[in-house]
C-alpha cells in the first residue's frame, strides 16, 4: 500500500443491500453503480449467503453491494445456516436502500417490506431510493418522494435513474457517508469471500460423504485451495480443492472404481456451487492422504477447524 497515512484514515469501507419488490430496478441500478466490474451478477435466492452483486471501488471508498436472498425450508443444517445468515443479512449490513419505482405507485409490496426494514432501523441505516426517474416527469418525482416519505422513516431520500445515470453519484456518496472508516474489504477485482470459500468447501464435504457416511463420518476434510474467475471470462469460475482424507484405504473408497464415485461427488458438489455462486464453474477435486489429520492441531488449524 502506498497511500498516505492520512488517505487511509479518510476511506471507508462496508457493505449496502438494495431491497424492493420485483421490478423495482435494484439490479440495473447496482450495475450501473458498479460499472463494468460486475462481481456475480445473479444468484438463486435459495443458496445465496451474502452473494456480492458487485464492488464499487473508489478512491475515498469501497461499497459491497450484496444481495437480499429470500427464505427457504431449510432441508440440510447447511441449509439451516444459509437460513440463519439470511435472516441476518439487513441487520449486518452498514445501510440499506429501498427501492420503488418512479412510475408506479407505492403498494402494499412496498409497505410490507418497508414494515420489516423497519425492524432494522434503530440499528441499520435505511435509505429510500426513488429509482427510473427517466421515466416520468420532476413533478411526479417529488410526488412519489413525498408519497415515499410516509411509508417509514428513511435516513436519506434519494430520486435516481441508473439508465440516464442521474444522480447515481449522490447515492453512492450517502451509502458512502454510512460506512465505517476502514481500509478496502477486497482487492481491486476481487471476485469472491473468505465465507463463499467456506460453503463451497462444506458443499464439496457433503458431496463426497453422500453414501460413505457410515463409513467415513469424521475422515474427511476439504480445503479450497484456490477459487478465481477464469482469466478473460467472467461467466466461469475456476475452483481447485483438496478433499483430505486419513488413510490410503479411505482413498479408495472416495475415488471409487476407477474414480466413478469421485466423478459423481465433483459433479454433485459442482452443481450446488453453481447455484450458489450464480456463474459457471469448473471444479478440481484433488484426494489427499493426510495422515491423522483429525489428531495434529496444526492440520486441523489449516483445514478450519
Ligand atoms: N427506464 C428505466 N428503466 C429501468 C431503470 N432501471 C431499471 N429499469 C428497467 O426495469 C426493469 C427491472 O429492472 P431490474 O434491475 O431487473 O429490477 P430488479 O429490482 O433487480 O428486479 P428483480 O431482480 O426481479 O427483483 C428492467 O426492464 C430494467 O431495464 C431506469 O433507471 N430507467
Amino acid at each position: 500500500m502506498t497511500s498516505a497515512p492520512e488517505e487511509t484514515e479518510q476511506h471507508r469501507s462496508g457493505f449496502a443491500c438494495f431491497v424492493g419488490r420485483p421490478n423495482a430496478g435494484k439490479s440495473t441500478l447496482t450495475n450501473a453503480l458498479v460499472g463494468s466490474k460486475i462481481a456475480i451478477t445473479s444468484s438463486k435466492p435459495q443458496t445465496t449467503r451474502h452473494a456480492i452483486r458487485g464492488i464499487v471501488h473508489r478512491p475515498d471508498a469501497q461499497l459491497v453491494i450484496v444481495d437480499t436472498p429470500g427464505l427457504h425450508r431449510p432441508r440440510t443444517l447447511l441449509g439451516q445456516r444459509l437460513n440463519d445468515v439470511v435472516t441476518n443479512t439487513w441487520s449486518e449490513v452498514d445501510v440499506v436502500g429501498l427501492c420503488v419505482p418512479a412510475d408506479e405507485k407505492i403498494g402494499p409490496g412496498d409497505r410490507f417490506i418497508a414494515t420489516e426494514l423497519g425492524k432494522i432501523a434503530s440499528k441499520t441505516p435505511v435509505i429510500g431510493v426513488v429509482t427510473k426517474t427517466d421515466l416520468v416527469d420532476q413533478q411526479r418525482v417529488a410526488e412519489q418522494l413525498l408519497a415515499l416519505q410516509e411509508v417509514m422513516a428513511f435516513a436519506d431520500l434519494v430520486p435516481v435513474s441508473a439508465q440516464a445515470q442521474y444522480q447515481l453519484d449522490v447515492l453512492a456518496d450517502l451509502l458512502v457517508a454510512r460506512m465505517p472508516v476502514g481500509p478496502p474489504l477486497y482487492p481491486d477485482g476481487e471476485l469472491t469471500e473468505e465465507p463463499e470459500t467456506k460453503l463451497v468447501g462444506e458443499l464439496v464435504r457433503e458431496a463426497a460423504l453422500e453414501g460413505v457416511r457410515d463409513e467415513l463420518p469424521h475422515s474427511i476434510a476439504v480445503t479450497v485451495e484456490e477459487m478465481h474467475p477464469r482469466e478473460g471470462r467472467d461467466d466461469l469460475v475456476d475452483i481447485y480443492v483438496n478433499l483430505h482424507v486419513e488413510r490410503q484405504s479411505q482413498k479408495a473408497i472416495v475415488l471409487g472404481p476407477k474414480g466413478a464415485r469421485l466423478r459423481e461427488v465433483g459433479s454433485n458438489a459442482r452443481r450446488q456451487i453453481q447455484a450458489l455462486l450464480g456463474s459457471k464453474v469448473y471444479l478440481d477435486i484433488h484426494v489427499k492422504v493426510s495422515k491423522e489429520w483429525q489428531r495434529d492441531p496444526k492440520q486441523l488449524r489449516r483445514l478450519g477447524f
